[in-house]
């Protein structure tokens, strides 16, 4: 039976991709493995599938690349012994790694014990985590084309976004069902990244009596920024972050507003779900969401909104834009196909 080890978290975006390849090596009969850190949103969402997991030390995930980042290097290399000791006792064929701080002690682990890593990069430029990691890595994964220019030649590999099938299998019927909204106007759905936006939350509960009497409104705001004032408000419902439900409740979306976190907007793409983005600003980020958003823009499958012209009034614009031109996002959408993905991915890893 061929063994692999998955890793990646701090963030849902480093760690729904695995969820997509997990399910394809099971039916494979690959023994899976998880090693994610010991408290982060990867260990809910990994257990809550059933998969097994061992949680590690780890550092925290910083925004920015210095070497003073490491203000708890104990914990790093506590974080490589133990994920060695998880390793030699699993001893898998390859170790599949999606970024995220607590992969570093994981990638490192690998490479002391001579287990092939394969990392996957989700944004144009590599992450922080990443960056480290490709030193001990032989192979990159990288979902843009134009990500390989950041990367070394020798081992990258353009392969697209792992998307979760269960996505692709959501009833419009059954997610309206859930949020209690009708078949009579349109449904937007609010994505703030896996974390909430606190600028998005702010405008769109701005504008929404401006929304609302057009609009059914599907909220996903992040942990700890629910209104309760806003509950019971009729075609309005707000989630911290929804797992089961998503696929319903995307399939009875018409179209989305979010930041441009790389692995949401090409769930989007997938499901042909019209998009205003508003990628989160250089001033809090690396830019990567900045350039997710242009390379979109690019191909029209979406209006970008920047953080710094954010306002309910400009909200409504471009939710009006999207909303008079869907025909044609439809239609630059429906070019595209991440069909290829999985397969790709998946004989790289039979190969391992
Ligand atoms: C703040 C930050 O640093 N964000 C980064 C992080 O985004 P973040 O973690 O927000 O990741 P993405 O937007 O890429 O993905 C979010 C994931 O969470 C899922 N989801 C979200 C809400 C919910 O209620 N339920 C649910 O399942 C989405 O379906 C998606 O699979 O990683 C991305 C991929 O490296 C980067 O592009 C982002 O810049």
């Amino acid at each position: 039976m061929k063994k692999i080890i998955f890793t990646g978290g701090g963030s849902a975006g480093h760690v729904t991709p695995n969820l997509a390849l997990i399910p394809k090596l099971k039916e494979r009969g690959w023994h899976v493995h998880y090693i994610g850190s010991k408290t982060g949103i990867e260990k809910e969402i990994i257990e809550r599938a059933g998969i097994p997991y061992s949680g590690i030390a780890s550092g925290k995930l910083r925004r920015y690349f210095d070497w003073k980042n490491f203000k708890d290097p104990f914990r790093v290399v506590k974080g490589v012994m133990e994920a060695s000791w998880i390793i030699r006792k699993q001893k898998p064929d390859v170790i599949f790694s999606k970024g995220g701080f607590v992969s570093v002690p994981v990638v490192i682990g690998g490479w002391l014990n001579k287990v092939p890593v394969y990392l996957h990069e989700s944004d144009i430029t590599p992450g922080l985590a990443n960056r480290i990691a490709i030193k001990f890595a032989s192979k990159i994964f990288v979902t843009f084309e134009e990500a390989k220019r950041h990367l070394p030649a020798d081992k990258t590999i353009f392969a697209g976004a792992p998307i979760r099938e269960e996505l692709l299998q959501g009833s419009k019927e059954k997610g309206l069902r859930f949020l209690g909204f009708t078949f009579r106007k349109p449904v937007i759905t609010v994505m703030g990244g896996s974390l909430g936006a606190v600028r998005i939350n702010e405008a769109v509960r701005e504008l929404l009596p401006k929304l609302l009497p057009n609009y059914q409104v599907v909220h996903l705001c992040g942990k700890g920024n629910l209104d309760p004032a806003l509950e019971g408000t009729s075609g309005y419902r707000q989630f911290e972050y929804v797992s089961e439900e998503l696929p319903d409740l995307l399939a009875a979306t018409d179209f989305v507003i979010s930041r441009a976190g790389s692995n949401a907007i090409f769930e989007f793409l997938t499901m042909h779900k019209p998009m205003v983005l508003i990628p989160l600003s250089r001033a809090q980020s690396r830019g990567d969401q900045i350039l997710n958003a242009q390379a979109f823009e690019k191909k029209g499958y979406c209006h970008v909104l920047q953080e710094e012209g954010l306002t309910p009034a400009a909200l409504a614009a471009a939710i009006q834009e999207v909303a008079e031109n869907k025909q044609r996002y439809l239609q630059n959408m429906k070019q595209y196909s991440g069909e290829d993905t999985l397969k790709q991915i998946l004989s790289y890893l039979e190969k391992a």
